[in-house]
């Protein structure tokens, strides 16, 4: 049966590696920096040119799907999942990365049906990595299937994280806290790509056990979140319940075990949910 979806899904892939050519060409000449929560979470024109050539596309091509875009959102647009085919786009995920030339920048598409993610595409354009998934069928990178760690021991594990645009001193303290407790587990690792979506590749590729994070955005992890359960992996709550993709909240593993273990060590806390009403 004629995969409905695979139009569009065909259609992000493209776009992705166009957005890939974009960031590249920018590495060279433009990072001029802005900044937008905190002085630490930046933005430059590459991204909103990116989203806009992704979002310009989709329009053209799918003018009844709906979009959510990380810089029109902080441009004031709404972030409001609903049943409608959604593309979640962020247009670089690792922006601090890119000003600091740093090879771990991605273009993150995902694309949802009735609040589920039908197909996740994450291109690692520095590293022309080009991971993909299809609902019920798989996840690749460049065309190559993955699969995550076999690894059942948390003290033979990496754990990815990342320290967030945050710097008030309440959130960092929680962050490092949390961070203690899992490194000193013991664990062999802790690892921060710098990118939540290339993170979570890295678990669905086997490369690392577990990447959590509280304070990622809807755009950061929609993609990537259909990558690690189609590479068998597991998503959670930091508090070991269901994922929710608009929580800003997140645990993506290799097992449900190492996913339990890690939420024994979070000191949860919960941001405002990407879909909270504004505030004024
Ligand atoms: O680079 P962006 O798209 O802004 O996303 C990152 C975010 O800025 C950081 O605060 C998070 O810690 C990362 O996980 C995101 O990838
Ligand atoms: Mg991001
Ligand atoms: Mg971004």
């Amino acid at each position: 049966m004629a995969d409905i979806w695979q139009d569009a899904m065909d259609h992000a892939v493209a776009i992705a590696r166009r957005a890939g050519d974009v960031v590249r060409e920018a590495l060279l000449d433009d990072r001029m920096v802005m900044t937008k929560t905190s002085s630490v979470d930046l933005v430059t024109q590459t991204d909103q040119k990116v989203e806009k050539l992704i979002m310009q596309s989709v329009k053209d091509k799918f003018p009844t799907h709906r979009l959510i875009g990380e810089e029109s959102v902080a441009a004031g647009e709404a972030c409001d999942l609903s049943d409608a085919p959604t593309w979640i786009i962020d247009p670089i995920d690792g922006t601090t990365n890119f000003v600091h030339a740093f090879p771990f920048v991605a273009v993150s598409i995902g694309f949802s049906v009735n609040k589920q993610i039908e197909f996740g595409v994450v291109y690692s354009c520095l590293e022309d990595k080009m991971f993909t998934a299809r609902r019920g069928k798989g996840a690749f990178c460049n065309g190559n299937v993955l699969q995550v760690s076999d690894q059942e021991d948390i003290r033979q594990s990496i754990i990815a994280t990342e320290f967030g645009s945050s710097r008030e001193p309440e959130a960092v303290n929680n962050i490092f806290s949390s961070l203690r407790s899992i490194l000193c587990i013991p664990v062999h690792g802790v690892r921060t790509a710098g990118s939540a979506a290339i993170n979570m590749c890295l678990v669905a590729s086997g490369c690392v056990e577990a990447y959590y994070e509280i304070g990622i955005h809807v755009w950061d992890v929609a993609a990537a979140s259909l990558i690690v359960s189609e590479a068998g992996g597991v998503l959670m709550d930091v508090d070991g319940g269901s994922v929710d993709l608009m929580s800003r909240r997140i645990v993506a593993a290799n097992s449900r075990a190492i996913a339990e273990r890690i939420t024994e060590e979070i000191r949860s806390f919960s941001p405002p949910r990407d879909d909270a009403p504004p505030q004024h």
